[in-house]
């Protein structure tokens, strides 16, 4: 016959076991619950709230659980994966949240929110679920002076999904973390006069380069130039783009260059600022005037970042650079910038330095350029921006007055833009001129009528 206290033992156990299993039961509902029943942008708050009263307990009851410490820093360096998990927790911060941060410096668009110390997020993947907190600590003693905060995240999940968070998850938070950077990021302009510093979120080294935000909003779509040269310059940037172990395994450069050339008003700098807002890439102005010699020119090229358009322009008026046979006598490389320094840039050993560069030349008069730079295989692609033609118009008339057509105005425009040699950018000026269309039209006639006048007379006096 058992004892009482046997007895009472027993009864305990059972009142015990029988409490796992329903709490287990418990949760599983609430889990099908969260997963099933809740709209998706619920799911998570819901989630979280069970895991925290339910499954937390339970999971750290049977030691089921376990933590990854993402530190900040990796040495004197960031952690990637810190940077990662800041950008990638902000689309997850939960609705339920009772504080956060929000952040903006003067050059970014958006508000940015984010946790703050003790929040936590919880994130699903691959069906399990994963508890982010955002921890911070204040450093004592000796190391304050050097760092007077820590901060880091803590992942917590099953154990039995470690394999899957290491070699999948956090994989996989880096590659999202880029592609909300890449779609955030606003294309720099870069210049040497300029005075301001950029916003350097990730230490991006800009050198001694300031910059701003580029905010020319020309996109391909509304430039007027010949559609088939268009087509070919947006599939030429596509393939440079593919093509990284092309280039790789032909053994070179990853870099293109470009050639631009037209009289003013044509649009070569608007063509670029369309490049970079295609590429989201950083334009570099060189100022080639404001160099003086080719060792600047090796500087610059260290200092500036990956994924960016170098830009020249009026390559032949902006230095006066003697012809190579002269160079070379008396003084020494690296004390003056000369044309072979300047070949060196573009493609000699030291334009192999950095990744995914373009090159661009612009000129008003491609015939005064020195041979040297127009020779095959230098400038990849020579692109010709001319004056205006009648389908240049059309794309000017629907991107200024949002028109397709005029029935009285556009047949006799178009046959003069045939015949006048105007710039794109003398109709985009008269057609801003007026925001009603009929007298945004006739301006633009008028000075088609005009134009002729004056080049028909130039042409007599011959
Ligand atoms: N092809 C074009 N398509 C649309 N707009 C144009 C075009 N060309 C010029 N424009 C308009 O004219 C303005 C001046 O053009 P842009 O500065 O691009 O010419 P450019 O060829 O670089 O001239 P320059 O040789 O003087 O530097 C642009 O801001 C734009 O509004
Ligand atoms: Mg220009």
């Amino acid at each position: 016959m058992p004892s009482l206290g046997e007895m009472l033992s027993v009864a305990t156990n059972i009142f015990w076991a029988y409490s796992w299993v329903a709490a287990a039961a418990l949760m599983m509902l609430f889990r099908w619950m969260a997963n099933d029943i809740f709209p998706e942008h619920a799911k998570a708050f819901v989630s979280s709230v069970f895991s925290r009263f339910f499954g937390h307990f339970f999971n750290r009851l049977f030691d089921k659980l376990m933590t990854i410490v993402v530190d900040e820093k990796y040495g004197i360096t960031r952690n990637q994966i810190y940077d990662a998990a800041e950008i990638y927790l902000r689309t997850k911060i939960n609705p339920g949240a009772k504080r956060l941060k929000a952040e903006k410096s003067t050059k970014q668009s958006n508000i940015k929110l984010s946790m703050v110390k003790d929040e936590a997020v919880v994130d699903f993947y691959e069906g399990f679920e994963l508890k982010w907190q955002f921890v911070l600590v204040h450093t004592e003693g000796d190391r304050a002076r050097l760092q007077p905060e820590k901060r880091y995240f803590e992942v917590t999940f099953e154990k039995i999904n470690k394999e899957t968070v290491v070699k999948e998850y956090l994989p996989f938070v880096l590659a999202k973390a880029k592609e909300i950077k890449e779609n955030e990021k606003a294309v720099k302009l870069y210049t040497r006069d300029c005075p301001y510093d950029d916003d350097d979120e990730g230490g991006n080294g800009s050198g001694d380069w300031g910059c701003i935000n580029l905010d020319h909003p020309v996109t391909f779509d509304k430039l007027a130039m010949d559609p088939n040269v268009k087509r070919a310059i947006i599939e030429d940037l596509d393939r440079f783009l593919r093509r990284k172990d092309y280039y790789k395994k032909v053994g070179k450069a990853w870099k293109r260059g470009y050639l631009l050339y037209g009289p003013p008003g044509t649009g070569k700098s608007s063509l670029i600022a369309a490049m970079a807002n295609y590429l989201k890439f950083d334009v570099y102005d060189l100022e080639l005037s404001s160099l003086h010699s080719n060792s600047d020119l090796r500087r610059i090229l260290l200092c500036n970042n990956n994924k960016s358009i170098i830009v020249m322009e009026d390559i032949n008026c902006s230095v006066q650079m003697q012809d190579r046979d002269r160079e070379g006598d008396g003084d020494s490389d690296g004390d003056k910038l000369t044309l072979s320094g300047l070949l060196n840039f573009i493609d000699g050993l030291w334009s192999t330095c950095g990744d995914e560069r373009i090159f661009i030349f612009t000129t008003n008069h491609k015939e005064k350029l020195d041979p040297a730079l127009l020779r095959p295989g230098r400038m990849d692609m020579h692109i010709h921006m001319g004056y205006c033609t009648p389908e240049g118009f059309d794309i000017l008339a629907l991107n200024y007055l949002g028109i397709n057509d005029h029935p009285r105005l556009f047949p006799e425009i178009k046959g003069l833009v045939r015949e006048v040699e105007i710039t794109p950018a003398e109709i985009a000026e008269r057609l801003m001129r007026n925001e009603n269309v009929d007298p945004a039209l006739e301006g633009v006639l008028d000075l088609l009528k005009r134009k002729k006048d004056e080049q028909g007379q130039s042409l007599g006096g011959e």
